[in-house]
């Protein structure tokens, strides 16, 4: 794992979507892509480039279950609100928040990632160490499953909904097998809300209580982050 730290958001953010259009500019065609708070300012920055996804694919790491595309909180709206109404791919997958089964909508979502691999992986992490919505005590041999979310994990989303009572308590996400077979993997730790889990994700061993430490054994991801290390603070 290959850590970067920034003095300010604004370096951090221009060195991923340079990473990002270096990844386009080798070949890379299909791309796993996050939401929440810390992705808006990179996809904002994304849409001001000249990049052009229209011949690549994108697959989200997870979704809402109960929450239709067109709600305002669901990852399918942020996706396009935030980057596909602006720079369309190809074809863009998320999980379906309103599928029947959740048997088949995990087999079908996990289907389609096997079919087309990933090249790269955007990634956020939660402040308890989860990825996509991978809670602490997830297999790291999980695939595409469905979850229920931590009521942490609902507190530090609830900032996105009128109230906690809104947050789905389930959702669907990309399992840790699925993101490490990803190519490519860049994670971006952004805020001093992530400064405890940073820290315990570099000092932790490989561990699924902290599920982020799977990516210390992934031979190509590349961390972002503002924060800096506890003796350069002050
Ligand atoms: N499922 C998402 C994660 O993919 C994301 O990494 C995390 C952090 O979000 P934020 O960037 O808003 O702190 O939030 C959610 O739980």
């Amino acid at each position: 794992m290959r850590i970067e730290r920034f003095s300010s958001k604004e370096e951090l953010y221009t060195r991923a979507v340079a990473i990002i259009m270096e990844a386009k500019n080798n070949g890379a065609i299909t791309f796993g892509l996050a939401t929440g708070g810390t992705m808006e300012p990179l996809y904002a920055k994304i849409c001001k480039t000249d990049i052009d996804f229209s011949h690549c694919m994108s697959f989200n790491l997870d979704e809402y279950v109960g929450l239709e595309a067109t709600h305002k909180q669901s990852y399918a709206y942020y996706m396009n609100k935030h980057l596909l109404n602006q720079k369309p791919f190809l074809a863009s997958y998320l999980p379906d928040g309103l599928a029947v089964d959740p048997l088949v909508e995990t087999a079908r979502y996990e289907g389609l990632l096997q079919q087309y691999p990933l090249d790269f992986q955007l990634l956020g992490i939660g402040q308890n160490g989860h990825i996509g919505f991978n809670e602490p005590g997830t297999s790291f041999a999980s695939l595409t499953h469905l979850v229920t979310l931590e009521e942490s994990t609902r507190q530090a989303n609830a900032r996105f909904f009128s109230s906690i009572d809104e947050v789905p308590t389930q959702a669907y996400t990309m399992g840790i097998q699925s993101i490490m077979r990803a190519k490519c993997i860049l994670l971006l730790a952004v805020g001093e809300a992530k400064c405890e889990v940073l820290e315990r994700l570099l000092a932790s061993d490989y561990t699924e209580d902290v599920p982020a430490t799977a990516l210390s054994k992934h031979p190509n991801v590349m961390v972002l982050t503002d924060l800096q290390e506890e003796e350069n603070k002050l």
